[in-house]
C-alpha cells in the first residue's frame, strides 16, 4: 500500500535521508522510530508529495508520491508535525474549509471526534494551546475516513488522557483494516497500536521488525535471591551471562529461551526470583548502542 524505494534526499548540510526502503502492507500499522534530527520529517514530506526526491521513488496505492502529489493529498488523512493554521480563524471554520476543500459532505464523523477529543472549536486558533491545535490536526487528519493515515508524532502535546484517546482510536482504525503509517517518540503508544516498527537514525533504516519478534528475541532480566550464600556463588559459575552479584542476589540476563536458566535454578533453594522485562524503549536502546559499535 505505501513504497519506499531507495529514497534519497540530501540537504545542503549534508543531512537528508538516505536509501530508504520499505513497504506497509494494507491494513498494516506502521511505526517509523527515531530520535530527533533522524529523518522521519523528512521520509514522510516525501510520502505526502512536499519534497522531490533525489533518487529513489515512494508510492502510496500504486500512485507516485511526487507525480500524484494531488491525488495523493485528496485521499490520504494527514497530519503534519508542525501544523500551520490559517490566521484569524477558529477551529470550526478551519475544518469547514478543510471538509469543503474535499468535498465532504457528512458531519457526522467531525462532529463525533470532536466529542471524543473534547475539543472546543469555537475558539479562535491563535488562542489554542499547543495540545489544543493538534487534536484539531487529528480531527482533520481523521474527519474524512481515509484509508490510508500517514500521521508525524500524533501525540506530541497531548495530555495521558487524549494520548489515551488517541490510541483506542487507532486501535479501531486498525480494526477497520486502514493502512497507518506513524512516527512517534512514545514507545507505549508505538508498543500498544504498531504491527510493524521501522528505525531510523541519520537518515537511514538501521532495523525494521514485527512486533511480536522483537517482543520475544528481547532480552529479560532475572534476580534471583538464594536462601544460601554458596549457592548464589556457585551459580554465577555456570556459565550464564551475570550483570550484578552481592551476597544472596545475582542479576541474570537471558536472551530468548530461558529452559536452561530454569533447570539451573531448580538446582537451588530460591528466596525471590523477580523478572524485568525490557520495553520497547530499552530494546530499542540496545539496537542503536548495537549499530553504534
Ligand atoms: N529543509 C531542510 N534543509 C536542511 N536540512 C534539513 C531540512 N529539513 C530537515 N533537515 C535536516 O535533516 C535532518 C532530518 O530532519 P527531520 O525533520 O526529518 O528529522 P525528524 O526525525 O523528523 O526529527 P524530529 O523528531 O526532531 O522532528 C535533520 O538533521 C534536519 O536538520
Amino acid at each position: 500500500m505505501i513504497e519506499l524505494q531507495g529514497l534519497t534526499k540530501q540537504f545542503t548540510n549534508g543531512r537528508g535521508i538516505f536509501n530508504v526502503t520499505l513497504t506497509v502492507r494494507p491494513g498494516e500499522v506502521y511505526g517509523f522510530l527515531g530520535p530527533n534530527g533522524a529523518g522521519k520529517s523528512t521520509t514522510i514530506r516525501h510520502l505526502m508529495g512536499f519534497m522531490k526526491p533525489d533518487q529513489g521513488s515512494c508510492q502510496i496505492a500504486g500512485l507516485d508520491c511526487w507525480r500524484d502529489a494531488a491525488a495523493i493529498q485528496k485521499r490520504v488523512g494527514y497530519l503534519p508535525g508542525e501544523i500551520s493554521f490559517l490566521e484569524g480563524t477558529n477551529g470550526l471554520q478551519f475544518l469547514n474549509l478543510l471538509a469543503g476543500m474535499r468535498g465532504l459532505k457528512s458531519k457526522e464523523r467531525r462532529d463525533e471526534l470532536i466529542e471524543r477529543f473534547q475539543l472546543d472549536v469555537k475558539s479562535p486558533i491563535r488562542k489554542m494551546s499547543k495540545g489544543m491545535k493538534q487534536k484539531l490536526g487529528i480531527v482533520a487528519a481523521f474527519m474524512h475516513d481515509p484509508d490510508i493515515l500517514i500521521l508525524d508524532e500524533p501525540t506530541s502535546g497531548l495530555d495521558p488522557l487524549m494520548q489515551q484517546v488517541f490510541i483506542e482510536l487507532i486501535l479501531e482504525e486498525k480494526n477497520k483494516g486502514k493502512t497507518i503509517f506513524m512516527s512517534s517518540h512514545i514507545f507505549p503508544e508505538i508498543q500498544r497500536t504498531c504491527d510493524r516498527v521501522g528505525m531510523i537514525k541519520d537518515g537511514r533504516l538501521i532495523a525494521e521488525k514485527n512486533i511480536h519478534d522483537l517482543q520475544s528475541e528481547q532480552r529479560r532480566v532475572y534476580e534471583v535471591e538464594f536462601f544460601d550464600l554458596n549457592n548464589a556463588n556457585q551459580f554465577i559459575h555456570t556459565g550464564f551471562e551475570i550483570i550484578g552479584h552481592n551476597g544472596q542476589r545475582v542479576i541474570v540476563s537471558i536472551q530468548g529461551n530461558c529452559n536452561a536458566f530454569i533447570r539451573e535454578l531448580a538446582k537451588y533453594e530460591v528466596r525471590s526470583l523477580d523478572i524485568h522485562e525490557l520495553d520497547l524503549e530499552e530494546i530499542f536502546l540496545e539496537y542503536y548502542e548495537r549499530k553504534e559499535k
